[in-house]
């Protein structure tokens, strides 16, 4: 019985969210917290998924799942998203007043519909996501959540073997992980399942090839959690209502998105500028970013009290992700004191938010080879550390 552990990272956005949504170019890298699956074929054709960061234990005939007949372009997924499938797969599920179970399983059974072979179709699988992200806090939880499951199921699969160079393999696990993504975003830029799946620090323009930013490696933040819970579809969907509504207003706000990327880049190729020089300007940028994110409408009270904490230390924040609560990036210069990072965390976590240190620029996704089956309840209680991702894992950057 194959057995197979995934592993993916959270990402965050430095500059750029929702600009690139609209084809701009965003800054972006790769989290130390990471999503781990287990998956594994069975012999009585069910599906089981056990999805505890949503609460969610569901067992599927795989039999009830519509196969997907061969399309252009196999293995890589047909170009155009078949929402008959998704509406049938909605309405099977039946979880409708539970959108983050519902759009994990929906994710799950659309990917399972094209990439199950006769084999794994009559003989069912279990799978298990446990993950050290927040769950809907702007850190790519779901892209994490859709590498996992596009990894896992292209490797339980045979899909990956069938290319010959890491990198296709990297690109077929990165356009699958795109269409759970949009199962579950709806309208997703890509940024996400891409930092997700190469790892590293990137430019990202969609439709375009990434390019990497080295400095951003070198760069320390504070991640913090305001709890306040939040949809990335949503918030991209008011977005683009604004956006509708006012795109002569709009519109330049979200070129002026880009020029942050740009001006971040050009800050980092300046090799006459002193570091301390480059960590203020980077920080006013922060500040700029911000700003234009608040006057798309995708701030919140919780994350204007982290910037004027923040602020009050001499420190400069902007929300990251998509916004509407979730989490703030803070930029720690390399001159603030450890005194002064543990008096801005005491501030931050009296007001009940979550504060979350972890590097920028990691490895990508994973996936090893078990030489003994596990059970779910075994995955369950493993200690996330001991999966850590190592070199040995395939498919890595
Ligand atoms: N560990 C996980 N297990 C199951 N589903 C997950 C997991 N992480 C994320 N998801 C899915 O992704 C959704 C959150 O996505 P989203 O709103 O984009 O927030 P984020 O900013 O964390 O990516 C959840 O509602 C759920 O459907
Ligand atoms: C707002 C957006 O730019 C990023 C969303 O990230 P997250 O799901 O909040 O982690 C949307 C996107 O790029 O698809
Ligand atoms: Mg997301």
């Amino acid at each position: 019985m194959p057995s197979y552990y995934t592993s993916a990272p959270g990402k965050v956005i430095l500059f750029g969210e929702h600009a690139v949504v609209y084809g701009k170019v965003a800054t972006a890298g790769s989290l130390g917290l990471r999503s781990y699956t287990l998956v594994q074929t069975r012999t009585d054709g069910t599906i089981e998924a056990n999805l505890p960061d949503v609460q969610l234990v569901r067992t599927w005939k795989s039999s009830d799942i519509p196969r997907q007949a061969r399309w252009e372009g196999y293995p890589f997924p047909p170009a155009a998203m078949n929402t008959d499938l998704l509406d049938h797969l909605a309405q099977f599920v039946d979880l409708a007043a539970h959108r983050n179970q519902s759009q994990a399983a929906i994710a799950l059974l659309y990917l399972h519909a094209y990439l199950a072979t006769d084999d794994t179709a009559t003989q069912g699988f279990d799978l298990s996501v446990r993950s050290n992200l927040p769950v809907g806090a702007g850190l790519g939880s779901s892209a994490s959540y859709s590498v996992c499951l596009a990894t896992a199921l292209l490797k339980m699969n045979g899909h990956l073997s069938s290319l010959s160079t890491g990198a296709e393999q990297r690109e077929l696990v990165n356009q699958w992980a795109f269409q759970a993504e949009k199962v579950i975003h709806g309208n997703p830029s890509g940024i996400d399942n891409t930092v997700s799946t190469l790892g590293g620090a990137v430019m990202f323009k969609k439709g375009e090839k990434i390019e990497p930013l080295p400095g951003f490696q070198s760069l320390r933040f504070l991640l913090t959690n305001t709890r306040v819970p939040r949809s990335t579809q949503v918030q991209v969907a008011n977005v683009r209502k604004l956006q509708e509504k006012f795109p002569s207003v709009v519109n330049p706000m979200l070129d002026a998105i880009q020029e942050i990327s740009i001006s971040c880049k050009e800050l980092f190729g300046q090799d006459d500028l002193e570091r301390a020089q480059l960590l203020s300007r980077f920080g006013e940028l922060v500040d700029v970013n911000h700003g234009l994110l608040a006057a798309l409408g995708v701030s919140h009270p919780a994350l204007e009290k982290v910037r004027e904490i923040s602020s009050k230390m001499g420190l400069k924040s902007k929300l990251t992700g998509a916004g509407g609560g979730g989490c703030a990036l803070t930029l720690i210069r390399d001159d603030v004191t450890p005194e002064t990072v543990a008096a801005v965390k005491q501030l931050l976590e009296a007001e009940g938010f979550q504060c979350l240190e972890t590097q920028v620029g990691g490895p990508g996704a994973g996936v090893q080879t078990l030489e003994a089956p596990k059970t779910i309840a075994e995955f369950l209680t493993l200690d996330l550390t001991s999966l850590e991702v190592t070199p040995n894992w395939d498919y890595m950057v």
